[in-house]
């Protein structure tokens, strides 16, 4: 497990280092600068002409700290400062001091053209405001040269908050970001525009970490160690028992797939709760489920619902919505669900809508929204929305989720017992003052079907004994890893629903 940080916690730890620990700014800066040209070293050699651009706060310091070491190592190397000297920080002054006295050149004019290698210090985490003016300029010069850009501690122009380009940023190929990993290298666009990154250690004491309150967590391999433990001395209800409420008339493929990715996850046994008419196809599909119907006609409406409550007895994790509709029967079955489970629910898909309808009719205002979910659904609850589906429940529109994904995933789930997995390139889990942000997958998961597997697979998780928000994470990691296995062998565009399910067994049996 991986922290990030914004950039006021970025500051609050810079803050702690340097102003209570006493460890000066340029050592750290020395630090960042060395870690930078380690990574530029690897991919260059000694005809490279370098050009650090630098702005004036200290990430321009480092950029001509990074200049300044390579020069001495005997590169081609000259500054560009895009600021008037007076309006450097203290250690940006001392770095343009040092690199005067060592008569390294400093150019007046963008000459771009005339150099291959581009060390991007224009601006950190300190960005305020969206670029404009000469940074703007600049900016979109260094994207049009085909120069290889390393970006120090974050691409010029994306907000290190939330990965959004202010008004213009860097595409670097390569980043160093320092101490920790910043949660606008993680979300898109930032992590698209940072090439390859990486998260360097510059000395920030462990204690200046401690203080620090983490934004963010992601997980990297080492994660999967988190799986629940398989034992010999088990049987199929050692691991737990999954009810998938989906599918509707006409519309069986989400069951299935829903179901399947249960089992692929190591569930003990599944249950298909569906409309009649899927009993042939989903019994030929995946004979190991069991099947109930929610619309048999051979009963009275009452027998049909007490045969309901039983299954709902029955499963120690429910997944209720996918294919589901939004017919009277999808309506009825929901409020059963939450109104009689006694287990963890995952609400996911048409689920989704049929809340969002509900809350329409009561208001239309966001907090008061929230509350209203909150008040229905038991704790513990896990919602899925894909970002549409979000905006639907919040009643606002997408872009209100995509300007800040984090702090919306923050206003949902902060002060709630609920849990919401807010489905994207980079899906993002949230559980009270937790948020997780998961870096794998892939695009090629962006296909029909791929957020029924996800619901399987976190009701899997469940079902064999983990804690629902815990069971999130990991399952979330795991479905982007399936889909990057998947992708290794059918590629970004063929690649189908079925085949990320098809993958979970490359991804656990390691
Ligand atoms: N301290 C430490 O421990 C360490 C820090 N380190 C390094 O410091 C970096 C953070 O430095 P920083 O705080 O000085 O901010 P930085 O990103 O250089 O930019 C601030 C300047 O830009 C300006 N500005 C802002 N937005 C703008 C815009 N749109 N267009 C134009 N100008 C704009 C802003 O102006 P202002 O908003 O004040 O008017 C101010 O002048 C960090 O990313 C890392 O690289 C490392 O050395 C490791 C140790
Ligand atoms: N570009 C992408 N990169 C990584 N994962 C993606 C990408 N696009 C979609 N996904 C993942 O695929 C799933 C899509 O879910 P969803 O939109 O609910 O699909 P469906 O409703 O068709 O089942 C989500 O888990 C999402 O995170
Ligand atoms: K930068």
């Amino acid at each position: 497990m991986k922290f990030a940080l914004n950039s006021k916690s970025t500051k609050h730890m810079d803050d702690i280092t340097v102003n209570e620990i006493k460890i000066p700014a340029l050592v750290l800066m020395e630090r960042a600068a060395l870690q930078t040209v380690e990574r530029i070293k690897e991919r260059i050699d000694k005809s490279s002409r370098i050009l650090a651009v630098c702005g004036p706060g200290n990430n321009g310091g480092d950029g001509i700290a990074a200049g300044r070491i390579l020069y001495l190592q005997g590169y081609h190397v000259a500054i560009l400062l895009l600021f008037d000297e007076e309006k450097a920080t203290e250690q940006t002054k001392v770095q343009i001091e040092i690199a005067k006295n060592l008569g390294i050149t400093f150019e007046n004019s963008n000459k771009l053209h005339e150099y291959n290698i581009i060390i991007d210090a224009i601006l950190g985490v300190g960005l305020s405001r969206p670029v404009t003016g000469i940074y703007e300029n600049i900016i979109q010069e260094i994207n049009q040269t085909k120069n290889l850009v390393f970006s120090v501690d974050i691409p010029s122009g994306i907000s290190a908050d939330t990965g959004a380009v202010l008004n213009m940023a860097v595409r670097a190929d390569e980043t160093i970001t320092f101490g920790v990993q910043k949660l606008g290298l993680l979300l898109y666009p930032g992590a698209e525009y940072a090439g390859r990154i990486t998260v360097a250690d510059i000395g920030f004491p462990e204690a200046a970490i401690q203080q620090t309150e983490p934004d963010a967590f992601y997980y990297e391999a080492e994660d999967l160690a988190k799986l629940p433990i398989r034992c010999n001395y088990s049987h199929k209800g050692t691991y737990g028992k999954v009810l998938v409420i989906a599918g509707s008339k006409g519309v069986s493929g989400a069951a299935f797939l829903s179901a399947k990715a249960a089992y692929r996850m190591g569930a003990g046994l599944v249950k298909v709760l569906t409309c009649a008419d899927n009993r042939e196809i989903i019994q030929t599909l995946l004979p190991e489920a069991l099947f109930e119907a929610y619309d048999r006609n051979d009963m009275q409406k009452s027998e049909q619902n007490r045969e309901i409550l039983k299954a709902l007895r029955w499963a120690s994790v429910i997944v209720i919505g996918p294919g589901l509709g939004q017919s009277e029967k999808a309506n009825e079955l929901l409020s059963i669900v939450i109104n009689e489970a006694q287990v963890p629910v995952i609400i996911d898909a048409d689920g989704l809508n049929i809340l969002a309808r509900w809350l329409d009719k009561q208001s239309n205002d966001l907090e008061k929204r929230l509350e209203l979910v909150n008040d229905l659904l038991a704790d513990g609850t896990i919602l899925t929305p894909h970002l549409r589906e979000l905006s639907r429940i919040l009643g606002e529109e997408v872009s209100f989720i995509t300007d800040n994904i984090i702090d919306t995933a923050g206003r949902c789930s902060y002060n709630s017992k609920l849990i919401h997995v807010i489905k994207d390139a980079r899906t993002v889990v949230a559980h009270k003052n937790k948020k997780y942000i998961n870096i794998s997958g892939n695009n090629g998961m962006a296909t029909g079907g791929s957020g029924d597997v996800l619901t399987g697979m976190i009701a899997a998780m469940i079902a064999q004994g983990m804690p629902s928000f815990e069971a999130a994470c990991l399952a979330v990691y795991i479905h982007g890893l399936a889909g990057d296995e998947a992708c290794k062998e059918k590629g970004p565009y063929s690649l189908m629903a079925d085949d990320i399910v098809e993958a979970i067994n490359k991804v656990l049996k390691n």
